[in-house]
């Protein structure tokens, strides 16, 4: 039996428990990211992400869901792993290059007092082809297509930010059914690695309202890949404008996105809560 050093962090209430991988081992983070996102009978989280040492890059993030399995990205995550890096000395730089299963991505700090209180972060390209997302349909692109899904007719829009993403335009999501509807998606065959599923209301040309389904984790307060593709989608049907701010509302707190062809920016918070020690 040892202990684990962790951090509790949030971005928009997109809660992680966060661990120096710099200075101690996970041998089974699968595991231990079940155990710990418990609400009840763990720290709570919507899953647990390791601060790993990189050979490229100022560190590498590590994500997993409350369900155990790993993402490739996390955007509400990558902001937290900067906001760490830099306010424990691990990279004290405003700059900085985090390393994740879908390439190296550039964090700038935005510091308060000598803390980094937000990041903006180079989420990089934001890939529309079927095949890369994942999603098992036709075409080059499926953008505001009619399709048979979830057990009904829905109009999607399909983006990856290096995670899988499915959007749906409509009235508010806060009536939406969403323990209903979010698991159909989740695990609808057409998404060969399942789907994060994000709900929007357009409130105008640069607002967004959005409520999520997260693989692998359920409804979380905020999902910052899920509102860089909504920002991406809502720019492709003609919503917003390619290249200007859309501030996204998530249940949790707001992001800024902008949106061109080269890379998607993001911004927004990063918080601590606390400080801990777990027994494993
Ligand atoms: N559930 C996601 C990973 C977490 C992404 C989200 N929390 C974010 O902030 O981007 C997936 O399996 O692709």
């Amino acid at each position: 039996m040892g202990t684990l050093k962790f951090t509790k962090m949030h971005g928009c209430g997109n809660d992680y428990v966060y661990f120096d991988c710099f200075s101690q081992n996970i041998e089974d983070p699968e595991t231990l990211s079940i155990r710990l996102s418990d609400r009840h009978k763990g720290v709570g989280g919507d899953g647990i992400i390791m601060v790993c040492p990189s050979d490229i890059a100022d560190g590498r993030m590590r994500i997993f869901n409350a369900d155990g399995s790993e993402a490739m990205m996390c955007g509400n995550g990558i902001r937290c792993v900067a906001k760490f890096l830099y306010d424990t000395g691990l990279a004290h730089k405003k700059h900085l290059e985090i390393d994740t299963l879908s390439g190296v991505k550039y964090c700038d700090i935005i510091e308060k007092n000598g803390e980094a209180v937000a990041v903006t972060v180079d989420m990089g390209r934001a890939e529309l082809v079927p095949g890369r997302i994942p999603v098992s349909l036709p075409g080059e692109r499926i953008v505001g297509e009619t399709v048979s899904v979830a057990g009904g007719e829905y109009e999607v829009t399909c983006v990856s930010m290096g995670n899988p993403h499915c959007v749906l335009f409509g009235g508010d999501p806060m009536e939406l059914d969403l323990e209903t509807v979010g698991p159909r998606f989740e695990k609808d065959p057409i998404f060969p690695q399942g789907v994060n599923t994000e709900f929007i209301e357009v409130i105008d040309s640069h607002t967004l309202k959005m409520r999520v389904w997260e693989r692998g984790s359920g409804e979380t307060m905020a999902c910052g890949t899920g509102a860089c593709a909504a920002a991406v989608a809502a720019c492709l049907n003609g919503y917003c404008k390619m290249g200007e701010d859309i501030t996204v509302h998530l249940r949790g707190g707001d992001l800024v996105i902008n949106y061109t062809d080269e890379r998607v920016r993001m911004t927004g918070e990063a918080v601590k809560v606390f400080d801990g020690e777990i027994e494993v």
